[in-house]
Parts: C-alpha cells; sequence; structure tokens
C-alpha cells in the first residue's frame, strides 16, 4: 500500500523558481500541500500573497489555503531587500497577469504554522523558500512549534562557497540573518538545501525547449516566465541555463536520497560585511573552549546533489500535460 501523502506547507516568495517549486508539489503524489506561506524576498509580501493565490489559481487550486506572512525582519527592519532584477517587477517575468479573484485567509502565516503544526504533531513539513521570518516568528509564537512540526526544509545558505547577493551571502539568508540564526538553533529537525547545492542544478535551454513544446498547462505556463530568469542568469553567470533553487529543495524534502548530508551547528552572523554567511560547525575539532557553535542542536546541511535524477524528476512531472 502506498504511504500516506506527505502534508507539507510551502512558505513562499513567488519568484519564478517558487513557481516551479509550487507547480511541483501539485504534480507530486507523495505530497498533500496544505497551505502556502507568503514572505518577502524574491518581491515584497503583499505581492507574494497575489502571485500564490494567482499561482493557485493557474493551477486550479483554489482549495489550498494562503496565509500571508510578515512585511518586516524578525527585529522589525523594514529596509527588504528584494530580488526583482532576478523575477520581474511582478515576481514572475513582467507577464501582467491578471490579479487574482481569491483573498488570503485571516491567520498569518505564523499562526497558521503554529496551528497545523500542533493538530498534527510531527506529521507536517514546511518547505521554506523564502527568508526565514514566518518560521522564527512561528518558534517564538509557540515554545513546543519546533517540537510539533516534522521538519523543516530550507532553501538558503552558501556553505563553503560564496552567496549569491555577494562573497558572504545567500539572498534567503541575507533578507533576514537573525529569523535564520533562530530556526538554525531551534532544534526542529531541520535539512538546509544552499546554493553549495542548488548551483549544481541547471535547467539547460533545450530543457525549456521541451517544456515550451510540451502542451501541459504548468509547462506553458512556466516557459513563458522563464525568459526573464535565463536572461538573469545570462548577464550574471553567463550561462544558458537557470539554477533549479526552490524546485531542488522541495524535491530533497520528497526524496532525502536525492542529496547527501553533514550534521553539525549551524550559526548565522546576524552584522558587518559578511552578514548572512552560514558556517557549519562539522565537530571534526573537539575545541577546547566554548564557542557559539557549542551545545547547540544539530541541523543537516545538503553537501552532494544526484543532479540529472532531480532535473529528470522536475522535467517528467513539468512536462507532463
Ligand atoms: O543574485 C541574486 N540575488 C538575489 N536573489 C537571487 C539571486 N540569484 C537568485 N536569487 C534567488 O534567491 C534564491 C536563491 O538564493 C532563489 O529564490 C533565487 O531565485
Amino acid at each position: 500500500m502506498a504511504a500516506e501523502p506527505k502534508k507539507i506547507i510551502i512558505d513562499t516568495d513567488p519568484g519564478i523558481d517558487d513557481a516551479m517549486a509550487i507547480f511541483l508539489a501539485l504534480r507530486s503524489p507523495e505530497v498533500q500541500v496544505i497551505g502556502l506561506t507568503t514572505i518577502y524576498g524574491n518581491v515584497y509580501t503583499t505581492l507574494a500573497t497575489r502571485n500564490a493565490l494567482h499561482l493557485l489559481e493557474v493551477a486550479g487550486r483554489t482549495d489550498i489555503p494562503v496565509a500571508e506572512g510578515s512585511h518586516v525582519t524578525l527585529t522589525k527592519g523594514t529596509k527588504l531587500r528584494v530580488a526583482d532584477f532576478v523575477h520581474g517587477a511582478d515576481g514572475l517575468g513582467n507577464q501582467n497577469f491578471p490579479p487574482p479573484e481569491g483573498k488570503p485567509i485571516e491567520d498569518s502565516a505564523a499562526a497558521f504554522l503554529v496551528q497545523q503544526a500542533k493538530l498534527d504533531p510531527g506529521e507536517v513539513t514546511v518547505v521554506a523558500l523564502g527568508p526565514l521570518t514566518n518560521i522564527a516568528l512561528a518558534i517564538q509564537l509557540d515554545p513546543d512549534f519546533a517540537k510539533n512540526i516534522g521538519q523543516i526544509v530550507i532553501l538558503g545558505g552558501a556553505f563553503a562557497v560564496n552567496g549569491n547577493v555577494n562573497p558572504a551571502a545567500e539572498a534567503n539568508i541575507f533578507g533576514d540573518p537573525d529569523a535564520a540564526d533562530v530556526v538554525f538553533t531551534s532544534g526542529a529537525d531541520i535539512l538546509t538545501v544552499g546554493i553549495n547545492v542548488t548551483h549544481q542544478v541547471v535547467l539547460t535551454g533545450s530543457d525549456r525547449e521541451k517544456l515550451a513544446s510540451s502542451n501541459g498547462k504548468f509547462a506553458q505556463y512556466l516557459t513563458k516566465i522563464l525568459d526573464l530568469y535565463f536572461s538573469y542568469h545570462h548577464e550574471a553567470y553567463n550561462t544558458d541555463g537557470v539554477y533549479l533553487h526552490d524546485p531542488t529543495a522541495f524535491l530533497a524534502a520528497v526524496d532525502p536520497t536525492l542529496v547527501t548530508c553533514m550534521e553539525g551547528s549551524v550559526r548565522v552572523q546576524t552584522s558587518g560585511i559578511t552578514r548572512g554567511l552560514t558556517i557549519l560547525y562539522n565537530k571534526q575539532k573537539r575545541f577546547g573552549e566554548i564557542t557559539e557553535w557549542s551545545n547547540k542542536p544539530t541541523v543537516k546541511v545538503a553537501v552532494t546533489v544526484d543532479a540529472p535524477r532531480v532535473v529528470k524528476m522536475i522535467m517528467d512531472r513539468l512536462v507532463e500535460s
């Protein structure tokens, strides 16, 4: 008998690769998407909510609730960095889609996360695709959240490689380093997939052509919005291909055998020129003194990925009509 689908909540800032991950999730029999929560990152939170509702309408899945997340960082910062130069002013490749008809639910993202984790302790997975503010707020709102939530799979960090905002920091961690440090040290069951891994998972120009020639609804939609993402990657990285950040993190939540991990404590630099830097203590040295990593709960950090298998899964599920 097939296992019950895993309940997941996607915390998202859509976002072109977020749209891919959401559609992929809706095509994945291993999971049941029980909600989307929104956050700033690729766009501001208001637009993230609008895009989340829009994507569910495109998919014909308006039964899935959307809970709006924080408009400010954990420390109430309002100077947010949004990546409209990557995703377009509308977050979805400047396609001028009509506004959604639906509305978010009354509960905030953090309240929704707390409530769902409590309803089904140990059974809900959060796939966090943006800055970690909502997750940190949930941890602060309910001391049992870290214990109640099944697993938190994070797209975030740059472990022993350069960042994508600057040489130190990856965009999601840079978006709210204080929140990230709260989440990594919370004791929850955490798997983080950083750009050290996602930069190995590339959708090529010829993959995009395959999507374009499929009659599938998602394939057609994604072909349109991917244009801008390709141009950005061409400019920034000189490649004819795009990094599949969010879909890779989602698939790691579905099938952990797609990645291999190291386990240790992760701390985040919250100030100075390396703000947003993620450092994993790999436990190989027993330090003679107490450090900021000592006695912190451990998390899993993805270090290798079966990129061909990930790309194939993404293509198979999105090309299908
Ligand atoms: O150069 C960049 N600056 C900011 N965000 C980026 C950049 N490149 C990609 N992303 C976005 O940030 C997440 C991965 O870090 C992904 O959502 C990706 O689309």
